[in-house]
């Protein structure tokens, strides 16, 4: 026991450091010290990129043999849980204009497109004993020709929220152990059918934002399936247990498609496959200890939910001794499957929080609340970065940097590529107003000067993805938040309009 006690305050010593590292926080201000950054301050062979995902983007949802996923379901079952009551039956229709969307990633100069596949578009019924749609295999073969045919490497996720709601229906999808082998068999359908042209695999996006989102409600409204314990908001759930169960589940199809791609196809295809996953940086809310050990905890119950697992095979102390029999438990088997099952790590950043110590728990017993940590993005009304149009979110580059060393340091210095950050603009303006973005250019000057800073300290960082190459719908939120570097004129037949920020990338990328 003093052994590990020992262990765990040497940890917090090491946040600590980071956390009031010296390191500038002026990134991306008037001040940088860089006389001249562009790609090529960058390593050789750095991927620059933007990011999508199938049920964001695609639109056709009806079209082309696709069957229901649960976020068809929940947005026209409750279009009341969407900001503007709207869905993604047609969103950007990348169905049908991907190959004019490939004409313009390779314009802005990005050599890399994340996107991922849509499960019930191959297998509508969920399962392979379901059938497999041959048009949506075509259309995903179609689309990684496009993009390879322009030099453009697709980066391909299995698992974007967009669950068969056939599984839900059946046995409740991420809630079922049952959901394992048929996430598997989904993979392994995509291996074998994509496997030639896909390099680049994703398990699973961000599996903290599933779990939390669609179990316990305890952010940016509800996501699909809309489960919680809120009988107000859900009809049915259990936010103290079921994002827990979800998330164990989460881990172990993972564990499992990433054996079976290491094991059967990796040596003939030469591929890679990871899992992405979305923390925010926690500063400590004051320099008390109580207040850093608040963050410590915030950053576990947020991000080392997944990666301790990932990277030692165990979820984190702080969360077996304040979740006890709420967190499942992994046997030495899944144990040792999910020990290091990731060639890279993809890392989803949005913003920072401050983190302060509760003695008592706010609400009831949740995912949320477990942590005992109260969240804020101010101290005293002062923000923590400069706000943008998503009420949550603050521009905080150090934060980004902060987490790359912290993963270097504490987690064997994985290979990572971020594979989503960016900000978003409140749908309230004309045109004009919304493709002069100088705001994303100083967000994404300061965060690429934050990996830059990171990768000189050593962090092994492999690419930069931008969320997102379009404005899109963005889940609970609906259209009412535009997050792309490329405007979309919803009202004039989905017209894309670079905004400031995609020039100045092509410039970046281009210099
Ligand atoms: N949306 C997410 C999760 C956001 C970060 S985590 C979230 C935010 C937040 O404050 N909390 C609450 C929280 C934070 C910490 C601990 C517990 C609970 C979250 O869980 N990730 C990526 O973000 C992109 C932008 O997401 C938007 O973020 C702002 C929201 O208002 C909007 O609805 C959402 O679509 C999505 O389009 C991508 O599909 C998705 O991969």
């Amino acid at each position: 026991m003093a052994a590990q006690r020992g262990c765990i305050t040497l940890q917090v010593v090491l946040f600590l450091i980071i956390c009031s590292s010296s390191a500038s926080t002026g990134f991306g201000s008037t001040n940088d010290t860089l006389p001249h950054f562009s790609r090529s301050s960058f390593p050789q062979g750095f991927v620059f990129g933007a990011a999508s995902s199938a049920y964001q983007y695609e639109g056709a949802a009806s079209e082309g043999g696709r069957g229901p996923s649960i976020w068809d379901t929940y947005t026209h079952k409750f279009p009341d849980k969407i900001a503007d009551r709207s869905n993604a039956d047609v969103a950007d229709n990348f169905y049908h204009l991907y190959k004019e969307d490939v004409k313009l990633i390779k314009h802005l100069g990005l050599n890399a497109f994340r996107m991922s596949i849509s499960w019930s578009r191959i297998l509508p019924r969920g399962k392979l004993s379901g059938g497999v749609n041959k048009e949506g295999i075509a259309f995903y073969n179609n689309v990684f020709n496009e993009l390879l045919a322009n030099g453009i490497i697709p980066f391909v996720t299995l698992f974007h929220w967009d669950l068969p709601q056939a599984l839900e229906d059946e046995y409740l999808g991420f809630l079922s152990p049952r959901i394992v082998d048929d996430f598997k068999d989904f993979a392994e359908l995509c291996f074998k059918e994509f496997g030639d042209h896909v390099k680049y695999w994703v398990t699973i996006n961000e599996p903290f934002t599933y779990s939390n989102g669609g179990y316990d409600g305890g952010f940016i409204g509800n996501l699909a399936p809309g489960r919680c314990s809120n009988r107000a908001n859900c009809a049915q759930g259990n936010s103290a247990t079921e994002p827990y169960i979800v998330a164990h589940h989460l881990l172990l199809a993972h564990a499992a498609a990433a054996r079976l791609y290491k094991d059967k196809y990796q040596p003939i295809q030469k591929g890679e496959i990871g899992i992405v996953l979305v923390t925010h940086w926690m500063v400590p809310y004051s320099s008390n200890r109580l207040d850093v050990r608040a963050a410590r905890r915030a950053l576990d119950f947020m991000y080392g939910w997944f990666i301790n697992p990932l990277v030692y095979g165990e979820y984190p102390r702080t969360m077996q001794s304040l979740v006890g029999n709420r967190l499942p438990k992994f046997t030495k088997e899944q144990a040792a499957m999910l020990k290091g099952s990731f060639d890279y790590l993809g890392l989803n950043y949005y913003t920072g929080n401050y983190a302060a110590h509760i003695l008592s728990r706010t609400g009831n017993i949740s995912s949320t609340t477990d942590n005992m940590a109260r969240l804020s993005t101010e101290i005293k009304g002062v923000p923590i970065g400069k706000p943008t149009g998503v009420s949550i979110f603050f521009v905080y580059p150090k934060g980004l940097h902060d987490l790359l060393i912290y993963t270097k340091e504490r987690y064997n210095n994985p290979t990572i590529y971020i594979t989503e950050t960016g900000m978003g603009d409140a749908n309230n303006g004309t045109i004009k107003h919304a493709i002069e973005d100088p705001l994303r250019v100083n967000f994404y000057n300061g965060h690429l000067r934050a990996v830059h800073q990171a990768i000189q300290q050593g962090v092994n960082v492999k690419g930069f993805f931008a969320w997102s190459f379009l404005d899109t719908f963005e889940w609970a939120s609906g259209y009412t938040q535009r997050f792309g570097i490329c405007y979309v004129d919803f009202k004039n037949k989905l017209k894309r309009i670079p905004k400031r920020s995609a020039i100045w990338i092509k410039n970046f990328l281009n210099a």
